[in-house]
């Protein structure tokens, strides 16, 4: 075996989060690490990559006990944590970022040229496009991660650490991934792969550590692991349904948009949303769908079209002013959008309501505690008190106050950007039913994803947006073409 952490123990503030959790890799093996937002699953893998000590027990790495002080201890003793781009240099060219560690030298000068075409070479055995001199901070999410993701490969490390990997990735980035994956596990190195996605355990990991509560809940192999089983035993529900009954919309139109452009990004976008309705808008990275939802929203200013608001013009100013008009938005990055770290999980669920308290409107606190009370237990956060702050919460739960937010708001139109990145199924199943229970009070949502399953489960129909422009409005028995528009 080539890792065995044994009846690891660890908590926050006196706060027991892992509970003699035990966790084994073997060589050439990618192993799933899974449990609902909170289970501990991030807290595990950052005891074994140095990020902080357990309070209690063992690992052993090839026969040797070990106990890192430090990522840089971790990472020299051959454990290399991917991260969603965060440990890259912005400044830096993609040649400079993958060889970092090591930078080529020639006659004591760094040999920018050779590095670029290494670098160049690597991404041509993997297969993927990307130009070695640009700077980081040019590139997109997804690339950057596909930058990260060669310098894993590159380094002599033998165990990878990936926490939803795939989350930021396009469909031919992904196929990608897997190869590359694939060939690592066939050179005899390992992956730990944390995902909420049960389709990637199973087709692409096998053996999967199920968490629950801090807890080991089950380790098996994932060949003759069906969904269900799987679902089960990580939420401990057997009839767990991911996908309300959906409600059928109603006949009202709640917003038309008619001939909106964002040049270069979006060219004459028309569509309308009716009350009762979740509108999926998909489409590939970089094909519009955040500039869309943005500009809706008023945070960028369209140059021409027009935006109809129950059959009234409207002309948004700004964010406050579309707040003030009924509109709510949850952005796909929690982290540029708004979530205030320091504070408390109810500041930051009432976060909009605190805005007009500054304007001087008078609200009624008590009764908005109470709603935030209501909308915590429906959201199921997982949290010590509505008072702790937000960055001690799991990355699902810093999400889901995200969407409590919204949901909180009152607001008449939703727009969702990636609601349920990183969320787990428990809670995306509650955040569903509270979508589908504000569509059948009437009021119309956006739904922004990536994720087929996800649009197929909620949504009637389903825009695709290609370069700017709507290329396909599907309707529900059409959505098995939904991956092939999008090609
Ligand atoms: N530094 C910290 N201080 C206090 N509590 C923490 C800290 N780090 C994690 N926790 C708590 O430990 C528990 C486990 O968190 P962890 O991030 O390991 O969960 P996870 O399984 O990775 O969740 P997710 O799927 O949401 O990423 C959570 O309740 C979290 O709030």
């Amino acid at each position: 075996m080539l890792l065995a952490m044994n009846h690891i123990n660890k908590s926050f503030s006196g706060n027991p989060v892992l509970k003699n959790v035990v966790f084994e890799l073997e060589n050439a093996e990618i192993h799933a690490l899974v449990g609902l937002n909170g289970a501990g699953k991030s807290t595990l893998v950052n005891i074994l990559s140095g990020v902080f000590p357990a309070d209690s027990g063992i690992i052993i790495l090839d026969g040797r006990r070990i106990a890192f002080e430090s990522p840089r201890e971790a990472l020299a003793a051959g454990i290399f944590t991917v991260y969603q781009a965060t440990n890259l240099l912005p400044d830096l060219t993609v040649a400079e970022n993958i060889f970092l560690n090591g930078m080529q030298k020639k006659h004591g000068l760094i040999d920018h040229k050779k590095m670029e075409e290494d670098a160049r070479a690597q991404f041509e055995r993997m297969g993927y496009k990307l130009e070695a001199a640009k700077k980081i901070k040019e590139l997109s999410i997804s690339e950057r991660y596909m930058v990260s993701t060669a310098r894993a490969y590159l380094s002599n490390a033998r165990i990878f650490i990936l926490d939803e990997p795939m989350i930021n990735l396009a469909a031919a980035e992904k196929e990608i991934f897997v190869r590359f994956m694939k060939e690592m596990r066939a050179q005899g190195r390992s992956i730990i792969y944390i995902t909420h996605n049960i389709g990637e355990v199973l087709s692409l990991c096998d053996r999967v550590t199920v968490l629950r509560d801090g807890k080991n809940v089950a380790v098996c192999s994932t060949e003759s692991l069906s969904e269900n089983r799987l679902s089960y035993l990580i939420s401990g529900n057997e009839s767990l349904r991911l996908y309300p009954p959906k409600t059928a919309r109603e006949d009202k139109i709640l917003l038309e948009i008619s001939h909106l452009s964002l040049e270069p990004v979006l060219h004459d976008i028309s569509f309308r949303l009716y009350a009762g309705e979740i509108l999926g808008i998909t489409g590939l990275t970089g094909s519009g769908r955040t500039a869309l939802i943005k500009t809706i929203f008023g945070e960028f200013e369209k140059d021409s079209g027009c935006l109809k608001l129950r059959g009234e013009e409207l002309e948004l100013k700004n964010a406050t002013d579309a707040v003030n008009h009924g509109f709510g938005y949850v952005n796909e990055n929690r982290m540029d959008a708004g979530l205030f770290l320091d504070m408390g999980v109810a500041a930051n669920l009432t976060i909009s309501a605190l805005e007009d308290i500054r304007r001087g409107i008078f609200l009624d606190l008590r009764q908005e505690m109470e709603e935030v009370v209501d909308q915590s237990i429906e959201l199921n956060l997982k949290m010590d008190s509505l008072h702790q702050e937000i960055r001690f919460l799991s990355g699902g739960n810093q999400q889901k106050v995200m969407v409590g937010r919204s949901l909180i708001s009152n607001a008449s139109i939703l727009l969702l950007d990636e609601p349920t990145k990183g969320i787990d199924i428990v809670s995306r199943s509650e955040i569903y039913i509270v979508m589908n229970e504000l569509a059948a009070a009437g009021k119309g949502i956006i739904l922004v994803s990536a994720d087929m399953d996800e649009l197929a489960g909620l949504c009637d129909r389903v825009l695709v947006l290609k370069n700017g422009r709507i290329t396909a409005e599907l309707q529900e028995k059409e959505f098995s073409c939904l991956a092939d528009m999008l090609a």
